[in-house]
């Protein structure tokens, strides 16, 4: 099989833990209905982001809104990657994204590498160590279309990363995100133009709608980029969703015609895992 449809669920986030689980899973039916395969949720979907809401809106695995989504993948026998949201392990939160497979079944997490610690002047500024662990796994899953890449949000500034999960296999890197009123009109589109360019592979962009009220205001704008880097659909800073098609063909048809994966120069430099 070399298309399938991926929904981008672009929720809001309440104040209210289950209000935004329960809005998920509506929207989940709904995208399932018409026909989506995998289904992307935002980071942070169930919790306002801001280190002060971490702790007490995390679950360990298996917690409430796990479980919640584990069966909605099984209910609508959809792939979920469930936007992230805090995770309790031990004295440790951590940003993490959970991958459920068709029959529910957790097939991958990742847990944020890269935390976001910044300060720009004038503009945004956040320290996610106040609180949050770093994970250390880099994570590709596997469907019966192709191998999937992992990342949350400032990972994508990474491009080591994104190199490695195309080493490992990646056609696809999906990204649940928020960037924010500063570095969101400045970078998103053109990371995800980037590392779709630099993989020549598809990159999806999950992020919540925009809210002016909340403490942090995310710059929604959902995304997904082709691997020879057009945007293929967007949408505004709104809540709803697209569902696009990815043809994995295309994939293959950039990397064949314009072979910058194998024009790698492996005896001069590599990328090394520690
Ligand atoms: O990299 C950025 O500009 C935004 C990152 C971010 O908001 C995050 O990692 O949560």
């Amino acid at each position: 099989m070399n298309k399938f449809k991926i929904a981008l669920l672009q929720t809001r986030v309440y104040e209210n833990k289950n209000k935004n689980i329960e809005n998920a899973l509506s929207f989940i039916e709904e995208v399932s209905k018409k026909g989506a395969d995998i289904v992307v949720l935002p980071e942070m979907f169930c919790c306002p982001y801001n280190t002060s809401y971490f702790k007490d809106y995390g679950e360990e695995e298996n917690g409430l809104a796990y479980k919640a989504l584990s069966q909605a993948a099984q209910n609508n026998e959809i792939y979920l990657v469930a936007g992230t949201m805090p995770e309790i392990d031990g004295d440790k939160v951590y940003n993490t994204s959970y991958v459920f497979n068709r029959k529910g079944i957790q097939i991958e997490k990742h847990r944020k590498m890269h935390l976001f610690d910044i300060d720009v002047e004038g503009g945004q500024s956040f320290k996610e160590s106040d609180v949050l662990s770093s994970g250390s796994n880099i994570t590709v899953f596997d469907t019966e279309f192709c191998k999937i890449g992992l990342l949350i949000c400032y990972d994508i500034r990474f491009p080591e990363l994104s190199r490695i999960l195309v080493q490992n296999g990646a056609e696809v890197i999906i990204v649940p995100g928020a960037f924010n009123m500063t570095t969101g009109p400045a970078h998103w589109e053109t990371l995800f133009k980037c590392r779709a360019l630099d993989n020549q592979a598809y990159t999806v962009g999950v992020a919540p709608a925009r809210d002016y009220d909340s403490g942090y205001t995310s710059y929604g704008n959902s995304i997904i980029v082709s691997p020879w880097g057009n945007i293929t659909n967007k949408m505004d800073e709104n809540q709803g969703y697209i569902i696009e098609e990815i043809d994995l063909d295309i994939v293959k048809k950039v990397r064949s015609e314009l072979p910058l994966l194998k024009h790698i120069r492996k005896d001069v430099y590599k990328i090394e895992l520690i």
